[in-house]
């Protein structure tokens, strides 16, 4: 599980007094790196610019923030896409930040689209079981909901030659809660370097609205869902675990010292990461002849 060493994250040297550095200089730091790394990025790939996902909560709030601070409000096209008429307060939202950043923001409604979806194809795959296992039916369907919203990012992003930026931190990432070629099927991650307890203190440092930073979590797949529940722990408790387990390589023992995690937490909170890892790579072939390869890369 172990990736790489990394302690630069912290303020102090022993486990006990640890915690995320939020200081001003470090955030400057993080908001330039991240600016700095868009610009290269877009560059590289000769883009016009960026379309991201807005759904009215503090990734995608700080993720199109922090685009328009590193390329400008014109390169930057926010799609605003509700499926719920329960979305509608987050949608109005997701609107009043676009129009602050002075972006082009388009709302689009998926509800025809899901609904002609589960009339064309998910009416085949219904079970007696779905009564008994609502929250599997309702998973398969809001992971194609994050999944439509990838192809009309993609449509923007075809169509305006742009970027498409994705909204997840590194709590989701490490711990796969994403939608796999869903929310997870963009070019690239600006704030996928930092923690959810980070993303608060960058996000409050760029003047993302208290009312943002303090929304619940959620992935909106059904009513009352948010990430600490179906995650089992919150991100204030799992991050400093997730540092010290993966960045500092600590084992689980030594990584819940001082911690508010319990052992059985942890190592399901472990299980997840491992057991995640294939949303995280490139689909893997057999590696015929060595062919694993996919180069990219070329000696000059
Ligand atoms: N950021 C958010 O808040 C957010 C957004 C979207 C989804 N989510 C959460 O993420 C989760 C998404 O659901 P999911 O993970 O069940 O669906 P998923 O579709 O993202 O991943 C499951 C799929 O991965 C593939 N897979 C599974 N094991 C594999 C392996 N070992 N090797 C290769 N491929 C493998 C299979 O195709 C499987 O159907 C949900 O819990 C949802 O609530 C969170
Ligand atoms: N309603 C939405 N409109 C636009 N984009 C959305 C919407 N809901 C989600 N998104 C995008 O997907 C990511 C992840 O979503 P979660 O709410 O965390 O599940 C979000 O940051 C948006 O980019
Ligand atoms: O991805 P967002 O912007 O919807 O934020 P959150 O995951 O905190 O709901």
């Amino acid at each position: 599980m172990c990736v790489h060493k990394r302690s630069s994250v912290y303020q102090n040297g022993d486990n006990e007094k640890r915690s995320f550095r939020t200081d001003r200089r470090h955030l400057e730091r993080v908001r330039e790196r991240i600016a700095g790394h868009l610009r290269a990025t877009v560059d590289d790939a000769g883009a016009n610019g960026v379309v991201v996902g807005m759904s009215g909560g503090i990734d995608s709030t700080l993720t199109a923030t922090l685009a328009v601070e590193a390329l400008g409000g014109d390169s930057v096209v926010g799609l605003g896409m509700p499926v719920h008429k329960t979305e509608r307060p987050h949608a109005v939202e997701a609107r009043t930040i676009a129009e602050g950043l002075g972006i082009e923001f388009h709302e689009i409604h998926l509800r025809p689209l899901l609904e002609a979806f589960e009339e064309a194809f998910t009416s085949r795959f219904e079970s007696p079981a779905d009564g008994t296992r609502p929250n599997e039916r309702n998973r398969a369907l809001g992971n194609a909901v994050a999944r439509l919203r990838m192809l009309c990012a993609y449509y923007v992003s075809n169509r305006q030659s742009r970027l498409v930026l994705g909204t997840a931190n590194r709590s989701e990432l490490l711990l796969g809660y994403f939608t796999k070629f869903g929310d997870g099927g963009v070019d690239v991650n600006p704030i996928g370097d930092l923690y959810k307890t980070e993303v608060r203190a960058l996000a409050r440092r760029v003047g993302v609205p208290r009312r943002i930073v303090s929304k619940e979590p959620t992935a909106g797949f059904w009513a009352g869902q948010t990430d600490a529940d179906e995650l089992g722990v919150s991100y204030e408790r799992v991050d400093p675990f997730l540092a010290r387990v993966v960045d500092d390589c600590q084992p689980i023992d030594d990584a819940i010292d001082g911690l508010e995690i319990d052992r059985e937490t942890a190592s399901d909170v472990a299980d997840l990461v491992v057991e995640t890892a294939h949303k995280r790579s490139p689909p893997p072939t057999p590696g015929i002849d060595g062919r694993s390869d996919l180069g990219g890369r070329f000696d000059s």
